[in-house]
């Protein structure tokens, strides 16, 4: 059986709960260290004052005893805090003349899934459709994808992030060994290495703020330690590269994905894209460069994989856009609810975690096996085969 998750629950509603089914048996979880990539994604300048409100720690419900998983399925609880204040606006139907009805949404956001969503499912209170299409569960998304972390690092797999840029203002590439970028970028507001750009972004989200606008950006996730040959090329749906650029692009607001050099390999000859080919008896095949972002033909190299991913700026405005009322029919502006002004810099740690459940997805199904002691036993029998190889 694949690695599979599912997540349920509204953002203000009690709880976000995933079921995740698939995992080895005997795999030891920190929950500590689950509860810290939680925390990581309720940060960055930029975000509104639900942040302050919610402590966001997971509950484990399901599929672990003494710590460690049981092969069962693993099942999370997510709390939201901010469920007391909207328990109401959550359970009372909003009829004309009651309060709840003054908290109906009917006028649109450009940008968010209001009104896609009210079409499709014929609901006239777009919260119906808010409530789910909110980003809040990727706090759900953050907590399966920490699971997935933690059996990756079991393995010796590490997992970072970082931001490239927020608007018009780029920060300077890191160029640092994992562990240091991720103590490096841990320590920024904004997750960036360079301090100059760090002082820039937050002056910029700062001014779209006051402004009453938004701002996106691009962030990066690099993964290393990975053997060459996970993903396949002999079918479209087991390229590891397009199962990464689907889940990237799934994230809320995210509108583009590179691999590698990306775009840029639009714009240069082949000469200066593809990595060249080494061996030595130490390090036996690498590559002189890693352009590629660690994949070719869909299978990882054995470099580190690097992937962008571009988010767009917030669609609530406090300075409202132009949007229709959908009972009337009128021209009206937006409805506005509380919002981030710029959500990059945690987008980074929902990124990181959305790439590191595909890449242990992948890794299951190459050295899959029911306890982790199984996994090790096929990663140690592969490695040994491409050694000899
Ligand atoms: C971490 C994070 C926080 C977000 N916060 C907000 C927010 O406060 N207000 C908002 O309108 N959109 C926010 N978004 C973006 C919307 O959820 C997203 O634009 C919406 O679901 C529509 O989907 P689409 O942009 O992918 O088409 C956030 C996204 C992320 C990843
Ligand atoms: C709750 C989170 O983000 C939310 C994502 C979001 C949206 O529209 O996507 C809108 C805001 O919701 P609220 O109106 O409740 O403040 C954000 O706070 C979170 O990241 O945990």
């Amino acid at each position: 059986m694949s690695l599979r998750y599912l997540t349920a629950g509204e953002t203000h509603g009690p709880q976000l709960t995933a079921i995740i089914e698939g995992l080895p048996s005997n795999l030891e979880l920190d929950f500590e260290a689950l509860n810290f990539q939680l925390q990581r994604r309720q940060k960055g300048h930029g975000r509104g004052r639900r942040m302050q409100i919610e402590t966001d720690t997971a509950q484990i419900v399901g599929g672990v005893r003494h710590g460690r998983t049981t092969g069962a399925p693993v099942a999370l609880v997510v709390e939201n805090k901010d469920w007391k204040h909207w328990s109401s606006v959550m359970n009372v139907e909003p009829i004309e003349g009651n309060d709840e009805a003054k908290r109906r949404v009917f006028r649109p956001r450009p940008g968010h899934a209001d009104l896609n969503g009210g079409l499709k499912y014929n609901l006239k209170d777009l919260r119906n459709v808010l409530e789910r299409s909110s980003a809040r569960e990727t706090a759900a998304r953050v907590a399966v994808g920490a699971v997935a972390r933690q059996l990756l690092g079991h393995f010796g797999v590490k997992v970072a992030g970082h931001v490239v840029s927020i608007g018009e203002v780029v920060a300077a590439t890191p160029n640092l060994p994992i562990d240091e970028l991720i103590a490096v970028t841990e320590e920024s507001p904004v997750r960036v290495a360079d301090k100059d750009a760090e002082q820039k972004m937050i002056e910029l989200i700062d001014r779209m703020k006051a402004e009453g606008d938004t701002i996106g950006g691009v962030v990066e996730c690099i993964v290393t330690g990975l053997p060459v040959g996970l993903g396949s090329h002999v079918q479209w749906d087991r390229k590891l590269d397009g199962r990464i650029a689907q889940a990237v692009v799934s994230i809320n607001a995210f509108k583009g994905v590179e691999v590698g050099i990306g775009f840029e390999a639009a714009r240069i000859p082949g000469s200066k894209v593809h990595d060249e080919i080494l061996h030595t008896a130490d390090k036996g095949f690498h590559r002189a460069s890693n352009r590629a972002g660690g994949f070719e033909g869909g299978m990882t190299t054995g470099e580190p994989i690097v992937v962008r991913g571009v988010m767009k700026p917030i669609p609530t405005l406090y300075k409202p856009l132009a949007s229709v009322d959908i009972d009337t029919k009128e021209p009206f502006t937006a409805q506005v609810e509380r919002s981030d002004a710029c959500a990059v810099p945690a987008a980074s740690v929902v990124m990181e975690h959305v790439v590191a459940w595909e890449v242990a997805k992948a890794f299951l199904e190459k050295f899959g096996g029911d306890s982790v002691e199984e996994i090790q036993a096929n990663l140690d029998s592969y490695l040994s085969q491409v050694e000899a190889y």
